[in-house]
């Protein structure tokens, strides 16, 4: 388990190279000014900013192969988790989907200013962005568990691979959706919290 910043920032280092490391180190000052414009994350948490962001965003590499690819990351608000993967792995194929016109006009400037070419952002409400086929879909703090994937289903395949950091709430949002979805999914504990879990799963979900 990821207790320190220290701890968090080797962990990171492990998932990627040096370079993307020295992005990461800027994202997260771009990050920490512009929280000064807008409410994109608690002040707080920029105290822990490795272990609460970046390590927890990076973790979820850890569950796909590492060629597997696109990516589509629901409500990135700041950019936990799809742009931060996208700054680490710029071979990653990654969809970004933000309707708030401010978080959108930040994630594209992340975009520009590292000259992303990996990485899109559909600055729109998921309800009205084109259907694509996507090897994985992660969703952080997006929406509860039922409704995010009959939000999203028609993006997954067979194949797709889901990764849905839920925090302290995982098991729970789980139990309560129907036995044909409980047989699809599993909780993975997080690294960066001890109470956190990840919801897991491969497939299409059987939503109407
Ligand atoms: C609580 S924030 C989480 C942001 C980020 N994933 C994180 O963990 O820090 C949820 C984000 O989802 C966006 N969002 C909510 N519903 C959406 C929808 N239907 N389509 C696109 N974005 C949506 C919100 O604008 C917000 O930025």
């Amino acid at each position: 388990m990821i207790a320190t910043e220290e701890e968090a920032r080797a962990f990171c280092a492990g998932l990627c190279d040096a370079d993307a490391i020295a992005r990461l180190e800027r994202f997260i000052v771009m990050l920490a000014e512009e929280n000064e414009r807008q409410n994109l994350i608690s002040g707080k948490s920029l105290e822990f900013v490795w272990q609460r962001h970046i390590a927890d965003s990076l973790q979820l590499l850890t569950h796909v192969p590492r060629e597997t690819s696109p990516w589509l990351d629901l409500g990135s608000g700041a950019g936990m988790p799809g742009l931060v993967l996208a700054i680490a792995r710029p071979d990653l194929e990654m969809h970004l989907v933000e309707s708030r016109k401010k978080r959108v006009v930040w994630l594209q400037s992340v975009i520009d200013h590292f000259g992303l070419k990996n990485c899109t952002v559909h600055g729109s409400r998921l309800e009205s962005v084109e259907t694509s086929p996507m090897r994985v879909i992660t969703a952080r703090a997006f929406a509860p568990l039922g409704k995010l994937l009959s939000l999203s289903a028609r993006f997954s395949t067979q194949e797709t691979v889901w990764l849905l950091p839920k925090g302290r709430s995982a098991g729970q949002e789980l139990s309560e959706q129907p036995e044909s979805v409980r047989s699809m999914f599993h909780v993975e504990q997080s690294a960066t919290d001890p109470q956190a879990g990840i919801v897991v799963g491969q497939g299409r979900p059987p939503i109407r």
